[in-house]
């Protein structure tokens, strides 16, 4: 994808707020959230059209906050033309969005369509549901590390005895000990792991652990520190690319560049958007699936309690309405004239 793209000075911005409660709170690295919040950007341009792009930090994940990356947007649209040469250092999530308007992002109703790995996430007795209930597919994303090593344990045997085919993608948000990652590793089959995301907070533990036990990598968190720089290593297998964690196009594009040098597997993965963030991800991983073995991580709308864009749930929208149409119907925040 082009960068630096210059755009003549637009009509009009606005900024809505969404608030998207989940079904049961979700705990982000400690925080607990009961809804989601962003804010959606939308500019018309010259032409009259509109583009729309989503700012939503995640809590817990984001360094910034949603009223820190509000203030940056807003300050950048009242100094036009907009342009992603700025000299401002930008959050990742306002590089982002000001990416997707620059490069005409369309909300594709590819989401709805897009397979994504299932991601299943909660108690031992909940995600054994969950599974039976997907009708046991054989690739899953399993959330290890939010209870003892030993539950962890039991869940991924009980899992994996559930179907003989199942490769599990293992993701543990960096939230073990190398004690922690070397007992679960010890104590299950790890033939039956596709790969591991971040057991450690450690890359070099990390590595060590994979050699100690022949287990695949996975990069999330590395990826979203500004000054990493890829540095391959035989027991990294795939790259996950999470757009608004990770920021500029030029970014991501290095990192599609890495998995393509290096024969990675690339997760577009979501950091729980609404539905208008999702449909870009996945318009982005339908266009760099021309380049490189894209699978999708998007499989995150089942956790919230609607998934429509409306600030009064009477107003009698549904999921057939376009989601640019949805967007009218939440609170404008902010516009440029
Ligand atoms: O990658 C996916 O399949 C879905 C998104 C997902 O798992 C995550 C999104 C954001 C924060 C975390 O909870 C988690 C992750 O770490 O990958
Ligand atoms: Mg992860």
């Amino acid at each position: 994808m082009q960068q630096g793209i210059n755009k003549p000075i637009f009509q009009q911005a606005k900024l809505f707020r969404y608030q998207l409660p989940f079904k049961i709170p979700i705990v982000f690295k400690g925080i607990k959230l009961t809804a989601r919040e962003g804010v959606i950007l939308q500019v018309q341009n010259d032409k009259g059209e509109f583009n729309f792009a989503e700012i939503a930090p995640l809590p817990g994940f984001s360094k910034e906050t949603l009223q820190q990356a509000t203030a940056q947007i807003i300050a950048l649209l009242n100094t036009p033309p907009l342009n992603s040469q700025s000299d401002i250092l930008l959050y990742p999530s306002v590089a982002f969005a000001l990416d997707c308007i620059l490069h005409n992002i369309p909300i594709s109703e590819l989401f709805k369509t897009a397979e994504s790995i299932p991601l299943l996430q909660g108690d031992n007795h909940s995600v054994l549901k969950q599974y039976l209930q997907l009708n046991k597919p054989n690739s899953v994303k399993l959330k290890i590390g939010r209870q003892s090593v030993a539950k962890d344990i039991t869940l991924f045997s009980a899992l994996s005895a559930l179907n003989n085919n199942l490769l599990i993608r293992c993701d543990a948000n960096q939230s073990w000990t190398f004690a922690q990652a070397d007992l679960f590793f010890a104590n299950i089959n790890t033939q039956l792991i596709d790969y591991i995301e971040e057991p450690t907070a450690s890359l070099s533990d990390n590595i060590n652990l994979a050699e100690r036990y022949e287990v695949q990598l996975a990069l999330d968190e590395t990826l979203q520190q500004k000054q990493f720089q890829y540095q391959h290593h035989r027991c990294f297998k795939a790259l996950i690319l999470k757009p608004t964690l990770i920021g500029s196009f030029e970014r991501l594009n290095y990192f599609i560049k890495t998995a393509k040098k290096f024969h990675l597997s690339v997760s577009i993965s979501s950091s729980f958007e609404s539905p208008l963030g999702l449909s870009q991800l996945a318009f982005l991983a339908s266009q760099w699936s021309k380049e490189v073995d894209i699978s999708c991580g998007l499989d995150t709308l089942k956790f919230f309690e609607s998934a429509i864009l409306n600030k009064n749930s009477d107003k009698k929208l549904d999921n057939k309405t376009p989601i640019n149409q949805q967007v009218k119907h939440l609170e404008c925040l902010w516009t440029s004239n």
